[in-house]
């Protein structure tokens, strides 16, 4: 078994705890490899996006530790912002902009060179289709061509880890796939994509590995296969695997 306690790790989360009114994240530990895609899988209500919120240093955990490419990230928020891309399912765009300048402006931010931003930003908008409207105001775009030009300018700055949260929520079949093609390329490309979905055939279709979280915590882990036995006779799909296993923890 790996070290669990390597920067060969893109992801470690230690103990981690947050609570609002009741727990929402309660003692989890999660490992995530460098260059691995990651599934993370859970009921409504299980803690993913609280979790997530805490990885990306929006949402500070009552206790635990998040070790980002083996940089204390509770302590270094920063330098722990520089290596990671958080896309929310509610992502935030200026409506002013066109889906250029948005790139160019979020590109300055990250003081990426101007030549490489928009080499970078030709790559993209041709990947996610967005090319013919490059140049048009963001404020009337669909909610899939909004996901998918900040899904654009969360990876602008070609970040070492890609969190998103739902990304394939509300788009249509074309969009999903470009999104899951930009999504491939940057894992086959060296990054480390974690991802939240409640469409489980993206999970087992596109995860290297898969956990499940139920009540703030991690109750199963592993391939698609992996997972099946976990789950016992009976756990055909991922479906029924995801069913028994989320059963077997209530
Ligand atoms: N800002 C908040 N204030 C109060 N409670 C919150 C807040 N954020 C999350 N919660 C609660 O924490 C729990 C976990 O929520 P979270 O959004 O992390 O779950 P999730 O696994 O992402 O669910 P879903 O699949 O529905 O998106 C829920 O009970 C939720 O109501």
């Amino acid at each position: 078994m790996a070290d669990e306690t390597t920067t060969a790790n893109a992801l470690e989360i230690r103990g981690l705890y947050k609570s609002f009114d009741k727990p929402a994240v309660a003692g989890l530990d999660l490992t995530v490899r460098a260059g691995e895609f990651y599934g993370l899988l859970g009921p409504n209500g299980a803690g993913k996006t609280t979790t997530l919120r805490m990885v990306a240093g929006l949402l500070l955990p009552d206790a635990g530790t998040i070790t980002i490419a083996g940089r204390d990230a509770l302590r270094s928020p920063v330098e722990a912002k520089r290596i990671v891309a958080w896309i929310s399912d509610e992502p935030m765009i200026y409506d002013k902009l066109t889906p250029f300048e948005y790139l160019e402006f979020v590109a300055g931010l990250w003081s990426v060179k101007a030549s490489t931003a928009q080499e970078r930003a030709r790559q993209l908008f041709d990947l996610l289709d967005l090319t013919p409207h490059a140049h048009t105001h963001c404020s009337g775009f669909s909610k899939g061509m909004r996901q998918k030009v900040a899904l654009a300018g969360a990876l602008v700055h070609d970040p070492e880890i890609i969190i998103l949260d739902e990304p394939l929520t509300g788009l249509d079949a074309g969009s999903a796939r470009q999104v899951k093609r930009v999504l491939r390329e940057r894992v086959d490309a060296g990054a480390t994509v974690i991802m939240t979905t409640h469409i489980l055939e993206v999970a087992e279709r596109m995860a290297e590995r898969i956990g499940v979280i139920a009540k703030g915590r991690l109750i199963a882990e592993g391939t698609f296969e992996q997972l099946r036995r976990q789950a016992g006779h009976g756990a055909g799909t991922l479906e029924d695997t995801f069913l028994a296993l989320v059963a077997e923890a209530a």
